[in-house]
């Protein structure tokens, strides 16, 4: 008899907000092919020669900012999503970092350890990028080849499409938004433009209107559309014009272009012309993280109210909402039924 068990995979954080645990963190994370995609010698060049020299400290001192007595809010959110799991399914729930950990081996072998032999994976990412969904992909396989090679991995897919997903996050942003307000900005964490002509199988995104045609091939792998898709399907169920909705891009990094419009030079600017009051909401992350937390819940309040701007109101991430719980788990038992099929 063949035992299942779940997986959760979320980013990863540093270990401590001590900045030789932040460098040790951005170095695998940024070293990471998939993420900072340029050939190795000029990959270690570009982050062991430059990034590493002063952005750990920078970030060390955000990190500092958002950290719990507990450790890092990603991490926290992540072990909380798998307790309230583990209440609904009766097959044990682990968690794995791509980055960091605990890491994704550690995570099988909890699992493997309880006797499991196939194992449903989660990469928590709604929407399908080079630099998380494929990474994490990548990373597992090469982990249960080398380490674990008569387990059997199913992943859950991209899910930004799925309508109990968008229901979920209408339904919270829905509670969460205030009474009066302006605009409501979507916020998605930024890739360099170039990812997505690299993801696309099809060469057809032009990064332009291609991401909302619909039904374009380039879609499975073009994370811009799938941003503006699970917006368009939101504002649809709250009922919100599309004139009172923006979508941005956030946490660039390098001199890349990333894609457009950035959400800082956007929060610095929309005062001016007349929005006032703000609500704003991040729906790359499931869990608040740094890049919610610091980025956008701190600087970002600051960037809107120096440009002008009066009432900023940040809408935290689904994190372990009884909701959204039940969606993982639906997400995920419908993966453990497919091992009966095969
Ligand atoms: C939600 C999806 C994410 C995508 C897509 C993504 C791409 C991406 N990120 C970087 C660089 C950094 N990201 C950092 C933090 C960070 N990124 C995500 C998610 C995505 N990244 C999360 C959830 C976090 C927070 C982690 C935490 O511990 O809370 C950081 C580290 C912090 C900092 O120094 O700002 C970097 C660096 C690149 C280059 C990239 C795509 C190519
Ligand atoms: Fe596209
Ligand atoms: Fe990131």
């Amino acid at each position: 008899m063949f035992m299942k068990g779940i997986l959760l995979v979320n980013l990863g954080s540093p270990k401590s907000t001590a900045v030789p645990h932040v460098r040790e963190y951005l170095d695998e994370f940024l070293m990471d092919e998939k993420v900072i995609d340029y050939r190795w010698f000029f990959r270690a060049l570009l982050v062991q020669g430059i990034i590493l020299n002063t952005r750990p400290a920078k970030s060390a001192e955000a990190y500092k900012t958002v950290w719990t007595d507990e450790g890092s809010p990603l991490i926290v959110i992540t072990q909380k999503i798998q307790k309230k799991l583990q209440k609904l399914v009766d097959v044990p729930v682990e968690i794995g970092m791509r980055y960091a950990q605990p890491s994704i081996e550690a995570g099988i072998q909890k699992l493997v350890d309880q006797g499991v032999s196939e194992i449903v994976l989660f990469p928590l990412y709604p929407q399908y990028a080079m630099s998380t969904t494929e990474t994490v992909i990548e990373k597992a396989e090469e982990v249960r080849k080398k380490k674990f090679p008569g387990i059997k991995i199913n992943y859950i897919q991209p899910f930004y499409n799925r309508e109990i997903y968008i229901d979920c996050l209408a339904e919270s942003i829905r509670e969460k938004l205030p009474e009066n307000f302006d605009a409501l900005q979507f916020s998605y964490h930024g890739v360099p433009e170039r990812h997505i002509y690299k993801t696309d199988p099809t060469n057809t995104c032009n990064l332009n209107d291609c991401c909302s045609r619909e039904n374009n091939p380039s879609h499975q792998f073009c994370y811009r559309h799938q941003c503006f898709d699970v917006t368009n399907s939101v504002i649809k169920k709250l009922g919100l014009p599309k004139e009172k909705v923006m979508v941005t891009f956030q946490s660039r990094l390098g001199k890349d272009k990333w894609m457009e419009p950035y959400t800082d030079e956007t929060l610095e600017t929309i005062g001016k012309k007349g929005i006032k009051n703000l609500a704003i909401v991040c729906p790359a992350f499931v869990s608040d993280c740094l890049e919610t937390l610091e980025e956008i819940s701190v600087e970002g309040k600051h960037q809107f109210e120096h440009g002008g701007g009066e009432n900023f109101h940040y809408i935290p991430c689904l994190n372990d909402e009884d909701r959204w719980i039940d969606v993982v788990k639906t997400l995920c038992e419908e993966k453990l039924n497919e091992f009966y099929l095969v």
